[in-house]
């Protein structure tokens, strides 16, 4: 805990808290200034004006001993609120008398006498037992206007701006990231907290710098933060792009470390992907207390784009459609309740993608993914909510897509001969087999193009006119992720960057992309509510004729595995609006 408190204090990360940071979180905390003075100046013991790592631990619990600690954010993040719920519950009771919040009470409460902070409690005792359960706790307490609040960055003309992180992979004792102090024709030559330059050209694109000391925790709440709560409570789908060169630590920041999938509670390491699901999960139970209409359910997908296609790795890699709107149609899924069940996921997922030896990563991805995860919801909508009237039965889902995409790399680095787009293209087309090379040559091919389709969208919506991704001479995953720029997600990426010299011309080309991306200025759109039974009728119909479609296509059609996973992929469709009492009268 007290760890996790100093990096959460330490908001430029630089592993010491100074004075100022103290006071932005204390005074969040309405802790009075000269206390936080006196805190400052007793935890600061060397006195040399700033509260080491050492320093923190050492002195934390002596002076939250006497302070009660309130976690920041407890009344906007229900994924907080429980473990304040925990802290407060002396003996785990699983409740919460009088005693337990009196203080808590008090201090949120100056100034108000032990009968006013009774007649508090007696309010949100709604059942009169003399106990809090986190229900009532949480129906009291949380201020689900807060909760709603995003700080999305946006143009004069109300367009949305695209959140742009960048990465530094910590330095490697061996492989292709210890700094080999080869001369490179570009170089990382510095970078703070805002910036990065490489060979004299000074980057201002991310919103922060993840710097290498930065953690898990600390890369997910600033990653996440507007996206999380677009996803979860803004009707909004969200794509975080992962892009970095090949070893720079984009699977390590998406899902963390193996291990740390086996646990079910909040765990140091894992990464942005079992923290969105165990966030999302927190947000809807804390979300059934205040609106008990409320079902939900989590599903995850995952899509490899390989040779320029997307394929299905839930479904035997049977082709997966983009339709006209970007969307992958007909995508198998498994159920997720728990963060433990991405394990198997994940298993499964990267088991299947198309891995090859580089000299850079002994399993370097020579293919894009692309991990889908959806939260159905369905409820009554008051009409509060519709500004109309009460709407019963509607039903919504939401998608947050994490693209990991391959990295581009020098040609010398993959080993091989330089390979050639035209020939690529051929060689696609007549279905044979890539080289390393020619896999990268179409990576590169395919990253370039998206950059220019940020472009193009951004004059488009600068000019109030809409964009439409092409529809020729491009792959899937071009059409996958270019639906993003029309404004059907809101985009947020993370770039990670190596720091080893002879890794400077990837650098430059992850800053170049990265400057791009953040360019994309997009009209985001909500997704629409409809009718649970109408939602449902109609995806029993589309899986009723996608399933007689498959059945009518002999095995040697080209479009059988295609026919197959579509007919698959809506049945379980219709199996998840089931569980949501789709079928129930
Ligand atoms: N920030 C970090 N902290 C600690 N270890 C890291 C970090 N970033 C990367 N690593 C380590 O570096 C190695 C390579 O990272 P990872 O596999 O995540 O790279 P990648 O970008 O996904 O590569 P590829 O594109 O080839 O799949 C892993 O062993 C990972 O644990």
């Amino acid at each position: 805990m007290g760890e996790e408190l100093f990096h959460k204090i330490d908001s430029d990360s630089d592993g010491f808290i100074d004075k100022d940071e103290l006071f932005d979180f204390l005074l969040g905390q309405d802790t009075e200034m000269d206390r936080i003075s006196e805190i400052f100046f007793e935890l600061d013991t060397n006195k040399d004006g700033k509260i080491s790592k050492a320093e923190w631990i050492d002195g934390y619990a002596r002076v939250w001993n006497q302070e009660e600690f309130i976690p920041t954010g407890w009344k906007t993040r229900p994924e907080q609120t429980e473990s304040y719920f925990k802290q407060l519950d002396s003996g785990d009771k699983g409740f919460l008398t009088f005693d337990d919040v009196k203080d808590m009470l008090s201090k949120e409460n100056p100034g108000i006498e032990e009968d006013g902070l009774k007649e508090m409690f007696k309010s949100a005792d709604k059942n009169a037992d003399s106990q809090l359960s986190l229900a009532e706790f949480m129906e009291y307490f949380i201020d689900i206007e807060d909760c709603m609040t995003m700080n999305l960055e946006k143009t004069k003309k109300g367009l949305v701006k695209s959140i742009v992180f960048a990465r530094l992979r910590p330095q490697a004792i061996e492989g292709g990231h210890k700094d080999a102090g080869v001369a490179c024709s570009k170089k990382l030559e510095h970078f703070d907290k805002k910036t990065l330059t490489v060979s004299g050209k000074k980057y201002d694109f991310p919103k922060q710098v993840l710097t290498p000391e930065v953690n898990q925790e600390q890369v997910f709440d600033t990653t996440m933060s507007d996206l999380m709560d677009a996803w979860t409570n803004q009707e909004m789908n969200c794509m975080l792009f992962a892009y970095g060169q090949t070893g720079t630590g984009k699977t390590h920041t998406i899902f963390g470390t193996p291990d740390s999938l086996k646990s079910d509670e909040l765990h140091p390491d894992w990464g942005i992907f079992p923290r969105a699901v165990y966030t999302c999960l927190k947000r809807m139970e804390a979300s059934k207390i205040g609106w008990p209409s409320l079902k939900y359910c989590l599903t995850a997908s995952a899509m490899e784009f390989y040779c320029g296609m997307g394929f299905d790795l839930l479904y035997d890699k049977v082709p997966v459609i983009i339709d006209k709107q970007g969307q992958a149609i007909g995508c198998n899924y498994k159920i997720i309740e728990k963060v433990s069940d991405l394990a198997n996921f994940i298993d499964e997922v990267y088991g299947k993608r198309t891995v090859s030896k580089t000299k850079m990563n002994s399993g370097s991805s020579r293919s894009h993914t692309a991990l889908m995860l959806t939260l159905h919801q369905t409820g009554d909508v008051p009409a509060e909510v519709t500004g109309t009237e009460d709407m019963p039965g509607m039903y919504e889902s939401t998608t947050f897509t994490v693209m990991d995409f391959a990295g581009s790399e020098r040609v010398d680095k993959t080993g091989g001969e330089r390979a050639d787009m035209t020939n690529v293209g051929i060689k696609i087309a007549k279905g044979e087999k890539l080289s390393i090379p020619e896999q990268g040559c179409l990576i590169n091919f395919e990253l370039t193009s998206l950059c220019t389709e940020v472009i193009i969208a951004s004059e488009q919506h600068a000019k109030k006119k809409p964009y439409n991704p092409p529809k020729a001479l491009v792959t899937d995953t071009i059409r996958f992720a270019s639906a993003t720029f029309q404004g059907r997600s809101l985009l947020g990426m993370v770039i990670c960057i190596s720091q080893a010299s002879q890794n400077g011309w990837e650098t430059w080309f992850s800053c170049e992309m990265a400057e791009k991306m953040a360019k994309l200025t997009a009209p985001i759109r909500t997704v629409t509510r409809h009718k649970l039974k109408t939602a449902y009728k109609k995806a029993q119909k589309a899986a009723a004729e996608m399933t007689k479609d498959f059945e009518k296509t002999d095995t040697k059609n080209k479009f059988y595995a295609l026919r197959k996973g579509q007919s698959n992929g809506m049945k379980r469709y219709v199996e998840v609006l089931e569980r949501l009492g789709a079928s129930d009268e």
